[in-house]
């Protein structure tokens, strides 16, 4: 990860509870974390030259009803700067409100931003939808109460219908990979989504999310109705993912159990305190 500057959260505030709780979580990790070994990555190996996803000095503020900024309206991220490589795996912090899905979004896609200020893959994800419809990037997070969104399809995920049905009517998928996550989500394929738990129906989402070899992952605090194993069975999927494959995973959390391992970076969006980690 190259040097990053962020920007203050308009929700921060000295004693704020919840910053609180972020200062112990980033303390956890400073000490913890500093002591893996630096080489982590893709299979040990020194990380391609070109970095996978690359924020370069990005502001945004919302647009008002007229599509622009408010005037005078302080930018709710300012000056973020950060880079990751193939193979690292990046914790994004911040309480809420912070801008955590802002920026996953931004990186998705889904927020147009000028193109010098965030690239994936080399390419802006905006103007370049060729990035999400192939599934080298891949956001999970957000609706999925409503959709799943998979290869730029959007499918009602409480319909009537049977968990085989959904998974297995994605096209174009490699059968062990598809298995594998069967597997490792412990899905039952005879559920009906429509009668399914949140804990159930979100295992159905992940699956079908990761059932194309992604190459960025940027998950949304996705893991939150996962029940322990569930959870802990996913994130070493994931991590396997990133030292086998070479994929480069952003996951926004409030949840830090079961990551004492996990990420090769941290970033914080909470305050100005940020912290580095195996670069
Ligand atoms: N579409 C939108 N239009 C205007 N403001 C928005 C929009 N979406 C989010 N915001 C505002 O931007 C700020 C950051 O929201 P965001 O969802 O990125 O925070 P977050 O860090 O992901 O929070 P949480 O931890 O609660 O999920 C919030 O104040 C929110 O109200």
């Amino acid at each position: 990860m190259s040097g990053h500057r962020l920007g203050q959260s308009p929700t921060a505030r000295p004693g704020n509870l919840q910053d609180e709780i972020h200062h112990h979580a980033l303390a956890r990790y400073a000490s913890l974390l500093l002591t893996l070994p630096s080489s982590s990555g893709h299979r040990g190996e020194r990380p391609p030259m070109a970095p996978t996803v690359e924020i370069s000095h990005l502001s945004f503020t919302y647009p008002g009803i007229d599509g622009r900024p408010p005037p005078g309206a302080r930018p709710l991220i300012e000056d973020v700067c950060f880079s990751l490589d193939a193979g690292q795996r990046c914790l994004l912090l911040g309480s809420n409100g912070a801008g955590k899905t802002t920026i996953l979004k931004i990186l998705g896609g889904k927020h147009m931003v000028d193109p010098s200020m965030v690239r994936v893959m080399g390419r802006s994800a905006f103007h370049d939808t060729a990035l999400t419809s192939s599934g080298d990037l891949c956001y999970l997070g957000g609706e999925w109460r409503r959709d799943v969104a998979f290869a730029g399809y959007q499918v009602n995920i409480q319909m009537d219908i049977s968990a085989e049905k959904m998974i297995f009517g994605v096209a174009g998928v490699d059968p062990q990979r598809r298995d594998d996550l069967i597997k490792i989500l412990d899905i039952d394929l005879s559920w009906r989504m429509h009668k399914a738990s949140d804990g159930q129906r979100r295992r159905v989402q992940i699956c079908m999310g990761l059932l194309k070899p992604f190459k960025v992952l940027l998950l949304d605090e996705i893991t939150v109705d996962l029940d322990v194993l569930a959870r802990s069975n996913l994130l070493t999927y994931l991590k396997k993912e990133c030292e086998e494959r070479g994929a480069t995973i952003i996951y926004a959390t409030h949840i830090f159990d079961g990551l004492d391992d996990w990420p090769t970076h941290i970033v914080s969006l909470c305050t100005v305190l940020s912290v580095h980690l195996l670069a």
